[in-house]
């Protein structure tokens, strides 16, 4: 007879993602301008313990039942993409300004360092779809207010939202509780 140990618990899925970050995060004081301090979880990716422990972390954040995955340009992509294999989604891209054929719809938003417009194929999202909308950092909020607003708008429900890194003194969670009455639910808050 063979003994197979239980499945992860969400609580230890989510601690193991924090130490993966706590261990292999880079920290970068002054990028992209003096007086950010920038939060890159790139090694987190480049390492497999780190991406499977990200992966698992991210796909289980939001309890709230999702049927497809929405990454935000660009490390959102990477994050996104992965979620929707681990979990058996597709995934959306929703993309920086005019790089998207076709009919797409925009919204412009701001951020901890400037400002853009992200923009999304209407036509990929099915009506009622329940999205989880992931990234790496929640800032200002700006980014991923912006892409639920889009979504909605879309025809979408916003089933949760689930990032990395939340960066508590920039307040974004307000900014993005404005936006969708969903979850929003951090792997690790700073
Ligand atoms: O909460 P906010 O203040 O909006 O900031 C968070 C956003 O900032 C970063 O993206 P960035 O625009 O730098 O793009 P990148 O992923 O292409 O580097 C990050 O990946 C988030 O998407
Ligand atoms: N401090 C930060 N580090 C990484 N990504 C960010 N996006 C916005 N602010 C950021």
């Amino acid at each position: 007879m063979t003994h197979s140990s239980p499945a992860p618990t969400r609580a230890e899925l989510l601690g193991s993602a924090v130490t993966a970050l706590e261990q292999l995060t880079r920290v970068v004081s002054d990028f992209p301008s003096a007086g950010v301090v920038f939060r890159d979880i790139t090694p987190v990716l480049a390492d497999p313990g780190g991406l499977m422990a990200v992966t698992q972390a991210l796909s289980v954040a939001v309890t709230q039942p999702f049927d497809l995955v929405a990454g935000l340009d660009a490390r959102g992509f990477l994050l996104g993409a992965a979620v929707a294999v681990h979990t058996g989604c597709g995934v959306l891209a929703i993309r920086k300004a005019g790089k998207l054929a076709g009919a797409v719809i925009g919204k412009d938003y701001s951020l901890e360092y400037g400002t853009g417009r992200l923009e999304l194929h209407p036509d990929d999202v099915p009506a009622g779809a329940r999205v989880l909308v992931v990234d790496d950092v929640l800032a200002t909020g700006g980014t991923a207010a912006a892409a639920c607003s889009l979504l909605i708008q879309a025809g979408a429900r916003i089933a949760g939202v689930a990032v990395v890194m939340e960066l508590v003194d920039l307040g974004g969670r307000a900014r993005v509780e404005a936006a969708t009455d969903a979850p929003v639910v951090a792997i690790c808050a700073l």
